[in-house]
Formats: structure tokens, sequence, C-alpha cells
């Protein structure tokens, strides 16, 4: 069986390098594996669309005699792929240089071949398989021809918005061609009102939660027959979840792998050869299916600052309390664990909520203290992200529900006031911070936790290879 992976990870010795060690040779897998893409046409770089795109444009380009040119912006790398329009809103958006699995995947993807995309938090996942999902449909048909499955309803709004704006056209284009339409099919959302929109014109795009796309292919309210892309973002944690067998059905039984390109995504792909392997015997994907893995000897952002503070079981509150009085953080998330059924039975309060109220009570720091946590109706969980995502300054106290995938770039401070459950977890909640691609401003993780929880934390930092750094408060 042919497989294929743009990584290093099997070659490379027990011991890693931790990102203190600078890796001598942290994009060699790419360069090695991956051979520059030749997108470049004569008259392949003319655009009238942003100032900042006519000024990379006007740059001449040095190569060595006689090679071919790297391109350098994501519209040389996306141009003959992409519409032009598609592409005019995403430099508009801010989108010109290629983060480094956008240079990577995407001449992969274009290619046509399905792909597990394996790169850092915060690394540009979604803008990489949306331009991938905006190459492919088609706005003048009729029919959903691309399905991004996400595990929460927060992830799926986010996603949709971004489709949303990359497909919007200038008002007097849309006269004439009409553009992309994306639906967001949600847990929680109003599926009474989608299935009259499915009857009506089903949408180009629809971004899904499992169990609510599950709910409309049972109810035989939506058709896949023409569906050209399926991403399954943060993979890894689909397929632990409890939709699995779901999940399975749909890569297998309602749509098949000779009509459409399969893309997974996510930050961490545990046992990634295997599940590789797994895609292509379990028929998830063609044969050809490639891992692309960036930057495997850095799981985690490099400008990530980590830290840990030991402290009484007891004294967890003050604690937190005294280090957001020294950090003074503009935008922080402060992550606990979810309450045990246990704990529920006995009619406790969550410690979510205990937290708040001490917080509210003892912090001035910040006017708004918002909670987001599973147990929220869908309304309060959306008002809570909503304040979040408009104010320049907050505190959000979560669960891990808002651990995967969510992007609030303003970040800067994350705290695990209950240490996560897993390495992954660590790497998820971590990766809340440090979510500009371009920028090497310091952000800090911190742990608080009891004296017996050092060892679990070590751990994490042997798997993840980063070092933490006491703080005494
Ligand atoms: N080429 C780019 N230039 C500038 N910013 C970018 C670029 N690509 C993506 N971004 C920004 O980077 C941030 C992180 O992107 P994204 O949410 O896609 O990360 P991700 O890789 O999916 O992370 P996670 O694994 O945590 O879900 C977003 O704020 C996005 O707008």
């Amino acid at each position: 069986m042919a497989t294929a992976t743009l990584s290093a990870t099997q070659l490379l010795p027990l011991s890693l390098p931790k990102p203190s060690q600078k890796p001598r040779h942290a994009n060699f897998p790419f360069q090695s594996l991956n051979p520059s893409p030749r997108l470049f046409s004569s008259n392949g770089f003319v655009s009238n669309c942003s100032p900042i795109q006519a000024l990379l444009n006007s740059t001449p380009i040095t190569t060595e005699a006689g090679s071919e040119p790297e391109p350098f912006t994501l519209r040389q790398i996306c141009q003959s792929h992409v519409p032009d329009h598609v592409l005019c809103r995403m430099e508009e958006l801010g989108f010109v240089v290629p983060t480094p699995v956008q240079r990577q995947a995407l001449p992969t993807l274009f290619s046509g071949r399905d792909c597990i995309l394996h790169a850092q938090t915060g690394s540009g996942k979604t803008l990489t398989y949306l331009l991938l999902v905006f190459s492919i449909v088609n706005a003048r048909r009729s029919a959903v021809q691309a399905l991004i499955v996400v595990p929460t309803r927060e992830l799926g709004m986010q996603v949709t918005k971004v489709a949303r704006m990359l497909a919007t056209k200038p008002k007097e284009d849309e006269l004439e061609q009409k553009s992309c339409t994306v639906m967001a099919l949600l847990d929680g959302g109003m599926l009474m009102r989608h299935k009259s929109w499915l009857k009506a014109e089903p949408p180009t795009i629809v971004v899904a939660t499992i169990g609510s796309l599950c709910h409309m292919l049972e109810k035989h309210m939506i058709k896949l027959e023409a569906m050209r892309v399926l991403v399954i973002d943060e993979v890894d944690f689909m397929f632990s979840s409890k939709q699995v067998s779901s999940l399975r059905k749909l890569l297998t039984s309602y749509s098949s792998i000779n009509t459409r390109q399969t893309v997974f995504a996510s930050a961490s792909i545990p046992q990634h050869k295997i599940f590789l392997d797994k895609c292509i015997q379990q028929k998830w994907t063609k044969n050809d299916a490639i891992h692309v893995h960036v930057n495997p000897v850095e799981p985690m952002p490099s400008c990530l600052h980590h830290r840990f503070v030991i402290c009484l079981k007891n004294r967890r509150h003050e604690t937190l309390l005294s280090l957001l009085q020294s950090d003074a953080p503009q935008s922080a998330i402060v992550f606990v664990g979810e309450q045990s059924e246990k704990s529920k039975k006995a009619g406790n309060a969550p410690s979510a909520t205990l937290l708040i109220n001490f917080l509210k009570a003892s912090y001035e720091g910040y006017s708004d203290i918002l909670l987001l946590e599973e147990d929220m109706n869908f309304n309060s969980r959306a008002a809570s992200l909503s304040e979040v995502r408009q104010g320049g300054s907050y505190l959000l106290v979560s669960t891990d529900i808002a651990a995967r995938g969510l992007d609030l770039p303003e970040t800067t401070h994350i705290y695990n006031y209950d240490l996560p459950r897993t390495a992954i977890d660590y790497l998820h909640r971590a990766g809340r911070t440090g979510r500009k691609p371009f920028s090497d401003k310091k952000c800090s993780v911190t742990s608080i936790i009891i004296s017996k929880e050092r060892f679990v934390l070590e751990k994490y930092e042997n798997e993840l290879m980063f070092n933490c750094e006491e703080l005494i408060v």
C-alpha cells in the first residue's frame, strides 16, 4: 500500500530537541519532500485588488539563474485555482502572505490529492481548506458541493463566518454571477428554517456538526451526491467522540471517495502514520492520500512562554487572583475542568461558576468576566462569545469547549486553573493564544497545580517538547 507523508517524524531520534534548542531544519520535511510548486505564468502576478497586493506584485523576485521563482504570496499560489473575487476578498481581509501550512499544503491540495493537514494551532489551517473549497465549488450549480464537519457549534460559526466573508462578491459582480452560499447546520440551530432553505435551493457549502448533519441525512433533507470536497476539522477529536459511528458512516456510506476530495485537519494527530494507513484501508481516502506535517519538531507555537505555580488545593482562587493582578492581561482565558457527574448529582455548583463569582467579587481588572461551558444553552454561549469578540479586553472562564479551534487572536494569556487531562488537551488550550501567524509577541500559558501534579505537567513537557518555568507567587 503506497502511503506518503510530508514529514520526517519517523526519522527523528527518540529524544527530540526542545524548542529552546532551536531545531536546525525545522522546515526540512517540506523542503525535501514537497517540490517547489510551479504555478507561475508570464502574466501571473497581475492584480487590481489591494494596494498591498500591488506593492507585492511590483517587487522583483530574485532567483538563481535558471531556477523558477518561489511563490511568495497567497495569490501566486492560488491564482490558477481560486476565483479572482475570492482572492480579492482574501487580500482585503489581510491574508496576503502564506503561512507555512498554506505554502506547504495548497499546491498538494490543488493537485487533487486527499490530505491530512497536520499543523500547529493558529497556523491557518482554516483558510487552507477554505481556499481548496473555493477552488472546487461552482456557484452556478444549485447543490451542496462542499461539506465541512466541525466538533462544536462555536467552531462551526467561526468557520462559516470566514467562508461567508471570502464568498462575498461586490454587488456589481453579483448581478453577473451569484456568490456561493454557505449554510451553518449546527447543533442548537434552527433546523426547520434550514429544511425550507435546503428544499428551496441547496447551499453550495455546508458547515455542520455531525449530529445536525446526520439528522438531516436521515430525514433525506440534504443530499450529498454532488459533494466534491469533504473536510473533517479537528479530526482526532471527532474520532474520539461519541459520534464516531456517524462519522464513519458519512465517510463511507453517505458519500464516496471516488467523487470527492477528502481533507482531515488538526494540530494533533496521534499515531498519524497508522491513521493515514487506516484512512486508505477503510476507504475514507484514496490510495495516494498524503500527510502534510508542518514543523513536526515543534508541536506548539514558539512564542508561548509556559509557566507553573504550585499552591495548596484550597488556595487556587487566591493564586489565580495574584497571577491576574501581576500579569494584568488585556485578554485572557481561564480553563477549568468539567464538573464530574458525581459532583452534579451531589448538587454542587460547577467550579467555573464558583470561580466566576469569586473573580467578580475580588478582581477589578475587567468590566466583563464571561463564562462558556457545555451546560449553558446555545444562546448564552453565543452571547458570551460575541461579547468576547467585540471587546478589546476580556476574561473568559471556560471549560474545554473553548479549547478546540476557537480563534480569539487578541488572547495573550492562558491560565489552566485545572490541569488539562492529557498532553493533547494542554496543546489545544495553550493554542488559544499565539494566534497571529506573523507575530512573535510572547504569550503565556500558566498552570496552577498542587505539588502532586508536578509529575503530570512534566509528562506533558516531555510529550510536547516544551519547558515550563516555575513561578513563585
Ligand atoms: N495568511 C495569513 N495571514 C495572516 N493571518 C492569517 C493567515 N492565515 C490565517 N491567518 C489568521 O491566523 C489565525 C489562526 O488561523 P486558524 O484559525 O485557521 O488556525 P488553525 O490552524 O485552524 O488553528 P487551530 O488548530 O487552533 O484550529 C486566524 O486569526 C486567521 O485569521
